[in-house]
């Protein structure tokens, strides 16, 4: 099954109005990249306005980098669905591995927060649900074992039908801002076996859903990566503040489709 290559930038906690407007006049300029493959850009959520007025929605999709379970209230510092929504995101991340270390996204918050966005009757978000295992855990051999833990509580609820707005991203936690990219293979053989565990509870809904590779993508491996049956597009990083870096990846995601 042929499915649509996806791109996302994660800009993480950099970028600037002058990167919105590069990175936004980049992606302009090449219509027929944005014609064959999805493009979203996920910037601090105080840049979505910026870009709001920076993009036509058939061409580049928006996203949080992140979102708060409860719909409103006292939660200082934090973003609803309903805010994001109103600044033009489309697409959430959630469970980003900086996240997952960092800021107490456990797997119970996680669990929530992808019903929240699930569940959101104004917008259909698309949920970006990221996945990966640390390096000591791939060392001791329980890269799969975590891999399907993390799919398994965070979509414990999720139904088939909500499965069309899901996307999961593999990120080995060792690969992502280090320059250590896993190899194809060792990507592939992840993907391969998240696309195993979705089809064997969702059944044909699980053969949709889009799977990305992110860690240390660059321009230079992204054709490669790309080229895997079971990768379909990218989560970058550090890639996604280099405008022709990212339009390169894009372009490998193209290639992808030919
Ligand atoms: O969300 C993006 C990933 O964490 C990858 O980041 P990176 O491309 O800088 O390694």
């Amino acid at each position: 099954m042929q499915r649509q290559s996806l791109v996302i930038a994660n800009w993480k906690m950099n970028g600037s109005r002058h990167l919105v407007k590069q990175l936004a006049k980049t992606l302009r300029d090449a219509p027929e990249v944005l014609a064959d493959v999805t493009v979203a850009v996920c910037p601090p959520a105080v840049l979505l306005a910026a870009w709001q007025s920076e993009v036509f929605y058939d061409q580049v999709h928006l996203g949080a980098q992140d979102v708060n379970e409860n719909a409103a209230g006292a939660h200082t510092g934090e973003h609803s669905l309903d805010l994001v929504a109103e600044a033009g995101a489309e697409y959430v991340l959630v469970g980003h591995s900086e996240r997952r270390q960092f800021y107490g996204d456990t797997e119970q918050r996680i669990q929530a927060k992808v019903a929240a966005a699930l569940s959101a009757s104004e917008t259909k978000f698309k949920v970006v649900l990221c996945v990966g295992e640390s390096e000591q855990e791939r060392e001791a051999e329980q890269t799969m074992q975590v891999v399907q833990a993390q799919l398994e509580s965070a979509l414990q609820n999720v139904s088939s039908a909500q499965m069309a707005q899901v996307v999961v991203a593999y990120e080995p936690v060792w690969a992502i801002g280090t320059g250590k990219t896993a190899s194809p293979a060792q990507a592939q053989e992840v993907h391969a076996f998240i696309r195993q565990w979705l089809q064997q509870k969702y059944d044909v809904a699980g053969t949709s859903v889009p799977l990305l590779y992110g860690g240390s993508v660059k321009a230079e491996n992204a054709e490669t990566l790309f080229a895997e049956a079971d990768i379909d597009g990218g989560l970058i990083g550090g890639a996604s503040l280099e405008p022709e870096a990212f339009l390169a990846i894009c372009r490998a995601a193209q290639a992808r489709r030919s």
